[in-house]
């Protein structure tokens, strides 16, 4: 990968990138040189491609003017007619041994590895390529009985086994090891983990057996074994081993550290922002080659789900000519800043790989074996505040007297930290002196269940008091606006939005200013577009501001916004994008579920002096159905537009359909969020009191910008089947989320129903683009939008992520089915 950082941006730009796939053929011409900002579609001709590694004979490693993806992507010609022209010189890797892994870690996802991978990250399952590095106390193993002595007092001869089933029990554990052979004297499992624990008689047998089990294969997966040793560190006194009940019991020779080899390590750096070896220039063509990759999948998955008999879509068929993509993908917009953009950082709490407690970032999954939380070293997204803040914390830590949460038994107190900037208006914040960082709100995640009342508010005081001091001893005085401590007892870190919130004063014992202010009632600022935004704890906010003001004026753009327009802001969080548009259009209504983020977006219109927006908290699911029919279905004569069979209300919501691909819901919600339909700002301008006569908007648009699971299908289901709204941009930080929701959104209906096809049964399996073309099958038919076009704007330099941006439009005269009376009837029929 040497090779890679050392090309120049222009040298990368000049040089074609690879995005033919296993469906194009023969072998493309590569494209144009593609320059940021410029469209990115690879033109499929039937030239042969040329080539421009010179002669193409020399070893890779004396080849520094190679493309960085050289070699990174499966010759689609080669697998198909196990030949190619070009030979050794091919730029396409002709077997799985020469593709070559690509410069962010990825592999080809038409690869086996890559397909691996893709399944691993789909399933929420990170593989473990980066060695165990557990670092939590681990002597308690298994609550699965077996009454067999604990390995904690053999840890000598102990190994910990990673990539088992994460539904294996320790007796299919014992029962795998008996088939294969392997002696042991103790084995166990840790339940929702893919980990398990054995110990050996004697250290030959732990030997010879760890050498038979190291890579065997379970079904997919490749068993790792690695070592479980003693903490050393632990033996000194800890002040953070507990002295209540909870962990109590435990002494020192139990704590573990199980660990990989040392030459798989990760930094942080490396796990946060892997990107930070490329150049900026270099990661957004990463990035864009990425996103075609993904968005190729909309046409393939769309064709594949075209009902027979109808014809496929122009839009479909023109996908050959552009390499494969549903439409342009017109390139990236870079972000203003590249480091420290992040106004909100996560950090986690555990031990590092030497046993200290750290504030940080985790390296890795836990359910894989990785516990270790290292120091935010050299991440360069992370902003220079709040590293310090982090530092204070994890300085304080050393000292307190109630122990770190433990994932292994689920218990302590302390958990997470985050820390959420605001800036002042219009400035670029500087790394070295915080200049435009005027607000800090800090949240302390902590688990006081089972700690003693007096203990625990004892323990806050002081934790306030280091924060100040911390504060004020900095040179500038880091700013520090609120200090908010959030109760949770889950397992994982991700708290309801509900979960109780407690604001600690933070006033240094200045009498005059020791009020507490109730958490309710704590906000941080920032601006957007000139606009203030009043941010609460919980409330979604985008992480890089500029990049995010980009984001929404080019969704502006696209929704072809006026005074006529009606614009549904759906997953509006505070209301950033409806308040930065409302000047452009008629009328906003912001869906929300987050009751905090509603309250933001109410009070951010009226600071801001905005009087044409509506917030609605609930889940858009909830109540999508009745407001397209509050503000749409209006009249036949008042609306110079076709008008089909009514309202998609009377679409019963979908529970037969299932949850979205990864099996989580689309949309978690605390109960108390469900469809509550907050006060309206204004009161006078919605249309129940006729101020704002419905038939005025000619224009309905819709900008979605859902979380990563995507859109809920009864969201999906309504968007699609409203005739009025032709028009949908849709902004996710997942793009294959948005891809497979562009699939039910863009597939051709058939031309009648087809009935009974609510067999849902195995989509547990079913790939998001699988579940989608199944779930396409059962849209009431509708009118089908299409692609028109993709941008992405890069929020997240130097890691993979980014948004992407499509505008999809719909045109009902084109379909050949649409006679009006007949469609009604069809859809009485459904
Ligand atoms: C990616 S954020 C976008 C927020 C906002 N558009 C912005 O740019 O700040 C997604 C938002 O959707 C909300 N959300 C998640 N599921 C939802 C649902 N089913 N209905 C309504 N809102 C939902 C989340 O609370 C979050 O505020």
């Amino acid at each position: 990968m040497a090779a890679t950082s050392e090309l120049s941006p222009s040298k990368i730009l000049e040089t074609p990138i690879n995005a033919h796939d296993s469906t194009s053929e023969p072998h493309p011409t590569p494209p144009k040189s593609p320059q940021i900002n410029e469209p990115i579609n690879d033109v499929v001709t039937t030239e042969k491609r040329k080539r421009d590694d010179g002669d193409g004979n020399a070893d890779e490693d004396d080849k520094p003017s190679l493309h960085p993806l050289w070699k990174t992507s499966l010759c689609s010609y080669f697998r198909k007619h196990s030949t190619c022209s070009h030979g050794d010189t091919c730029r396409y890797a002709h077997s799985e041994e020469e593709l070559r892994q690509r410069p962010d870690n990825t592999w080809d996802p038409t690869s086996e590895r890559g397909k691996k991978m893709l399944k691993s990250v789909t399933g929420e399952k990170i593989a473990v390529k980066d060695g165990v590095m557990m670092t939590e106390l681990v002597d308690e193993v298994d609550g699965d009985g077996g009454g067999e002595e604990g390995f904690a007092s053999n840890q000598a001869l102990s190994k910990c086994l990673v990539h088992l089933p994460m539904k294996w029990t320790s007796e299919n554990l014992r029962t795998f090891l008996n088939e294969q052979g392997i002696p042991f004297k103790h084995a166990k499992t840790r339940k929702g983990m893919s980990i398990g624990f054995v110990t050996f008689e004697d250290e030959e047998q732990m030997k010879s057996s760890a050498k038979d089990l190291q890579g065997k294969q379970i079904g997919n997966k490749t068993l790792e074994v690695a070592d479980v040793n003693p903490r050393s560190f632990e033996k000194k006194s800890n002040s953070n081993v507990p002295s209540s009940g909870t962990l109590g019991d435990e002494t020192n020779d139990d704590n573990l550290v199980i660990d990989g080899s040392e030459s798989k390590k990760k930094s942080s750096r490396e796990v946060v922002t892997p990107l930070a070896h490329l150049s900026y220039a270099d990661q957004l063509e990463q990035k864009k080659y990425s996103l075609m990759q993904i968005l190729k999948k909309l046409p393939r998955n769309a064709r594949k789900a075209c009902p027979n008999g109808v014809s496929v879509p122009e839009w479909i068929l023109k996908s050959r000519e552009i390499g494969g993509l549903p439409c342009n993908l017109e390139g990236i917009i870079e972000s203003p800043i590249v480091n420290g953009y992040r106004n909100k950082c996560e950090f986690s709490i555990g031990n590092s790989l030497e046993g200290k407690v750290t504030v940080g970032f985790s390296l890795g999954n836990f359910r894989e074996g990785v516990t270790a939380v290292e120091e935010p070293v050299d991440c360069p997204n992370i902003s220079t505040i709040a590293c310090k803040y982090a530092a204070i914390f994890q300085e304080f830590l050393q000292h307190t007297e109630l122990p770190v949460w433990n994932r292994f038994k689920n218990c302590g107190f302390w958990r997470q930290l985050t820390v959420r900037e605001g800036r002042s208006n219009g400035n670029v914040v500087d790394a070295e002196t915080f200049d435009g960082i005027a607000e800090v709100m800090l949240i302390v995640q902590v688990s006081t269940a089972s700690f003693d009342n007096a203990q625990v508010d004892a323990e806050f005081k002081r934790l306030a008091q280091a924060f100040v001091t911390g504060a004020t001893s900095h040179c500038p005085t880091l700013p520090l606006t609120a200090l908010i401590v959030q109760d949770h007892q889950g397992i994982s870190n991700v708290a309801p939005s509900d979960a109780p919130l407690h604001s600690l004063p933070i006033t240094a014992g200045d009498p005059e200013r020791d009020v507490n202010i109730s958490a309710a009632d704590v906000r941080i600022h920032d601006y957007i577009s000139n606009l203030r935004f009043s941010i609460s704890p919980t409330s979604f906010f985008q992480v890089n501001t500029l990049a995010a003001e980009k984001l929404y004026s080019l969704a502006g753009d696209w929704a072809c916004l006026g005074p006529d327009t009606l614009l549904f802001d759906i997953c509006c969080g505070t209301g950033a994008i409806g308040l930065t548009l409302a000047h452009r259009v008629g009328m906003v209504i912001g869906i929300e579920m987050n009751a905090a983020a509603v309250s933001d977006a109410h009070k951010n219109a009226e600071n801001n002096g905005i009087k044409n927006c509506r917030f609605v908290c609930s889940k858009a699911e909830q109540v999508i159905g009745s407001l397209l029919k509050e503000y749409l279905d209006v009249p036949k004569e008042q609306v110079d537009v076709p008008s089909i069979c009514g309202s998609v209300s009377d679409i019963p919501e979908d529970s037969a359909c299932p949850d979205p691909g990864n099996g989580e819901n689309a949309s978690p919600c605390s109960e108390n969020n469900n469809l509550e339909i907050e006060n309206e700002v204004p009161k006078e301008s919605t249309p129940e009191n006729g101020n704002t006569p419905v038939q005025q908007f000619k224009n309905v648009v819709a900008i979605v910008d859902p979380p990563r699971a995507g859109l809920h299908p009864t969201v999906i289901k309504a968007l699609r089947t409203h005739t009025r709204l032709r028009r949908l941009v849709y902004i996710s930080c997942n793009p294959e989320s948005l891809v497979a929701n562009a699939i039910e959104l863009c597939t051709p209906s058939p031309t009648e129903m087809e009935r009974g096809n609510k067999d849902n049964r195995g989509w547990r399996r079913m790939s998001s683009a699988g579940l989608a073309r199944h779930r396409a099958k059962s849209m009431p038919i509708s009118e089908a939008f299409k692609p028109v076009k993709a941008m992405a704007v890069d929020l997240f330099p130097h890691t993979p992520h980014c948004e992407l941006v499509m505008l999809l439009e719909s045109n009902l005269d084109s379909q050949p089915w649409y006679i009006p009376s007949a469609v009604c009837i069809m859809k009485l029929d459904y």
